[in-house]
Order: C-alpha cells, then sequence, then structure tokens
C-alpha cells in the first residue's frame, strides 16, 4: 500500500485517480490545510471507491508511527507542502517548519518502520534563473525564495538520507515544470483558496467572468512575443509521471532526479489565446510591470525521464486549456458559490 502525504490536493489527487486506475491500493494522509474534504467523494466519483484518508499532520510522529504500525505501507509519495513563493517570504519559519520539519519527521517514521521508497514532490524552481535552455537535470542549482530553499533543502536531505545507509534507500526527486489541466471529467481540479498567483488558474478566473483582467506581467523579455514562457505540462501526465517513477523505484535502488516537463516553452499571450479558443470567451488582459523574481523563460530537457522512466508527457496546452474550462466552469464554480454562502 502506498502512503500518500497531501494526496487531496491539486497533484495529490489527480495522482490518485491515475493509481486508482493501474488498481494501486494508497491511502491519503492530509490535514485538508489546502484543500477541500470534498474531493474525497469527487475523486469516488471517478473511481468508483471514495479514496481511504487520514486527517493529520505529517509533522505528527506519533500518528505516523500509528499509520505504519496499521497499515502496510511499502511506499510513500511524499506531496504535502506549503507552495506559495509570496507566503513563504512573508512566513519562512511556517515554511520551514512544515516542509523541512514535516519531511524529516516522514522519513524517521518511514525508517523506523522499515519502509525506505519515496517519490518526492520537487520543483524547476530548483534551477533558479537558468543560463540555458531547455534545463537538463545537471545545471546548477540555487534558490530565490524561502519556498524554493525548502525544495533545495528537501533534495538535499534525500540525498543525504538515501548516501547514509547505502543500497537501502529507493528515492525519486521529481522536478515538476508547471502543473496546470484537470482531470477530463471536470471533478477534480486545482482550487486555489485565494487569488490565484499563478497564470492558469487566473486565466480560468477571468474565463469565467470571476475576475476582470489578467495583468501580463511584462511584455519585454527577450522571447518571441516578449511574455514569459514556461513548460506548463498537464497533470494527468504528471500523475502518470508519478506512477511510472513508483514502477522504477520497484526495479531500481537509490536516488533519481528527473524533470517533468513537456520539453515546449508556451509565452503567457500564447496561453490567453488557448484558453479564449478553448472556453469560447474573451480574457482580457492589461501589461504591467514585470512581476520581481521571476525568470524570463524556463524549459524542460524531459529526455531522462522518457529514458529511464519510459515516460512522456502527451497532452498539449490545447486540452490543458479545455479540461481547465470544464473544472472552471463547472465543479470549481460551484465550489466557490458554496463558499460564499457558508460565509455569510
Ligand atoms: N502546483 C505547482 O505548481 C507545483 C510545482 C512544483 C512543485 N509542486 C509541489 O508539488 C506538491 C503538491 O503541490 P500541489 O499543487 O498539489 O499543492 P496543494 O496545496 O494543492 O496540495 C498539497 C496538499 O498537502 C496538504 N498539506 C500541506 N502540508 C501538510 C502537512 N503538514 N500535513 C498534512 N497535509 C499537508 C494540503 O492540505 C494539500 O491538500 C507540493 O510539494 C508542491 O510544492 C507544485
Ligand atoms: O497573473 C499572472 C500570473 C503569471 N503571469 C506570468 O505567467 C508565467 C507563469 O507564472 P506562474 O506564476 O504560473 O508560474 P511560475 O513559473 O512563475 O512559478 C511556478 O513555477 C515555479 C517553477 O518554475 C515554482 O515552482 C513556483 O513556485 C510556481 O509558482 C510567468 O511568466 C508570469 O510572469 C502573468 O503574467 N500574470
Amino acid at each position: 500500500m502506498i502512503l500518500i502525504t497531501g494526496g487531496a490536493g491539486f497533484i495529490g489527487s489527480h495522482t490518485c485517480v491515475a493509481l486508482a486506475a493501474c488498481s494501486e491500493p494508497f491511502l491519503i494522509l492530509d490535514h485538508f490545510g489546502n484543500s477541500r474534504r470534498s474531493v474525497l467523494e469527487r475523486m469516488g466519483r471517478i473511481t468508483g471507491m471514495v479514496p481511504p484518508c487520514i486527517e493529520g499532520d505529517i509533522r505528527d510522529a506519533g500518528l505516523l508511527r500509528r499509520i505504519f504500525a496499521q497499515y502496510p505501507i511499502t511506499e510513500v509519495i511524499h506531496f504535502a507542502a506549503l507552495k506559495s513563493v509570496g507566503e513563504s517570504v512573508r512566513e519562512a519559519l511556517r515554511y520551514y517548519d512544515n516542509n523541512i520539519a514535516g519531511t524529516v519527521t516522514l522519513l524517521q517514521a518511514m525508517r523506523a518502520a522499515n519502509v525506505r521508497s519515496m517519490v518526492f514532490s520537487s520543483s524547476a524552481t530548483v534551477y533558479g534563473d537558468p543560463a540555458s535552455l531547455p534545463i537538463r537535470e545537471d545545471f546548477p542549482l540555487s534558490a530565490t525564495n524561502p519556498y524554493g530553499q525548502t525544495k533545495l533543502m528537501m533534495e538535499q536531505v534525500l540525498a543525504d538520507t538515501s548516501a547514509s545507509e547505502p543500497g537501502q534507500w529507493r528515492i525519486a526527486r521529481l522536478r515538476y515544470f508547471n502543473p496546470v489541466g484537470a482531470h477530463e471529467s471536470g471533478l477534480i481540479g486545482e482550487d486555489p483558496q485565494d487569488v490565484p498567483n499563478n497564470l492558469m488558474p487566473y486565466v480560468a478566473q477571468v474565463a469565467a467572468g470571476q475576475r476582470p483582467c489578467l495583468s501580463v506581467f511584462g511584455n519585454d523579455y527577450p522571447t518571441p512575443d516578449g511574455t514569459g514562457t514556461r513548460d506548463y505540462i498537464h497533470v494527468m501526465d504528471l500523475a502518470a509521471g508519478h506512477v511510472a517513477a513508483l514502477r522504477y523505484l520497484r526495479q531500481n535502488m537509490g536516488l533519481l532526479t528527473v524533470n517533468l516537463g513537456t520539453g515546449r516553452p508556451v509565452s503567457v499571450l500564447e496561453m490567453v489565446r488557448s484558453f479564449e479558443k478553448a472556453s469560447g470567451r474573451p480574457v482580457p488582459y492589461a501589461v504591467v510591470a514585470r512581476r520581481p523574481g521571476d525568470v524570463a523563460q524556463c524549459w524542460a530537457d524531459p529526455g531522462l525521464a522518457e529514458r529511464l522512466l519510459g515516460w512522456k508527457a502527451e497532452l498539449d496546452v490545447d486540452r490543458m486549456c479545455a479540461d481547465a474550462w470544464r473544472w472552471q466552469n463547472g465543479m470549481a464554480r460551484s465550489l466557490l458559490e458554496e463558499s460564499a454562502l457558508a460565509a455569510h
């Protein structure tokens, strides 16, 4: 059985659906700090069974001990983390505590239970401002904010843990590029609890009429249309990458580090046009100043993942927008209305 920390979140919920589709048993551990309990029932509508879930915190060593004692856990996929760059600058200690202390507590509990296999959510943010493109796994690493720093530090914790007991650990550090989109059912998707920081959920809310206008952060970058480019990857492709990593670890001992991206850069304006096409709605935008800390361009060389895992992203940006729109215009809208009603 696979323990999925943060399995109720955006990437975790889609990965659980992918695992259920290949009959892999799993157990979710999530404290719902950045997700809704109702996601479990919606996942159940897709898979035919509400997934088993324990509500709790990865920093709770006693709870982890009980979980490892009670369930036949053999592997862990570790999504649980705080992920907002801006918030991490204002609340640095909260980020270090949740992400670093949480991961160390989890690894200690795994070791005590003799479970030494983990798939870990890292991020392209560990490459900082890349000197050249596309980005390969052996490029220099750096961080420009506490969130990125926690990802770098957790990657180090995992490397040192692996090295401390040679031949015993199986660890995959998956560096995601920009996960977007939603499950094709429209029942689960990215569900920001606040004003979205990221491009795709913001564009989706503008298309849905929930926000008047997108601010495009700069059009004077050295890119074909002047706006920033990113490697957007469909969340179901990303989910499939986790299944592939899990299978790789079952056959291979040691530490694996791979990019999960498409290898194709997409600009802000290309994303806007694709979303307009998918939704049939206009996405009004205004160009404003660059966002501090943004890099001009970021995209992956996904070749290593293809060679080692036999995995490759399949879904294009039009499909990412179509699926995100189905989610936004249906379930996400009604969840938002429910929250607004509950707040009154
Ligand atoms: N979404 C992205 O753009 C992106 C990009 C690169 C890497 N990542 C990483 O992928 C992982 C998943 O991201 P996501 O987008 O699904 O985020 P998310 O916030 O939707 O999901 C994270 C889940 O973990 C839970 N959680 C957080 N701290 C916890 C704790 N201490 N104990 C128990 N549960 C806890 C939250 O309630 C949430 O359900 C994170 O580690 C994130 O840093 C995300
Ligand atoms: O309202 C917005 C939001 C974003 N953008 C632009 O859209 C592009 C993508 O921005 P996102 O915020 O969606 O994604 P980032 O690549 O900037 O950041 C994300 O991916 C990084 C990895 O590369 C880190 O993981 C980070 O935590 C995560 O938020 C950038 O050019 C950004 O300037 C806008 O123009 N307007």
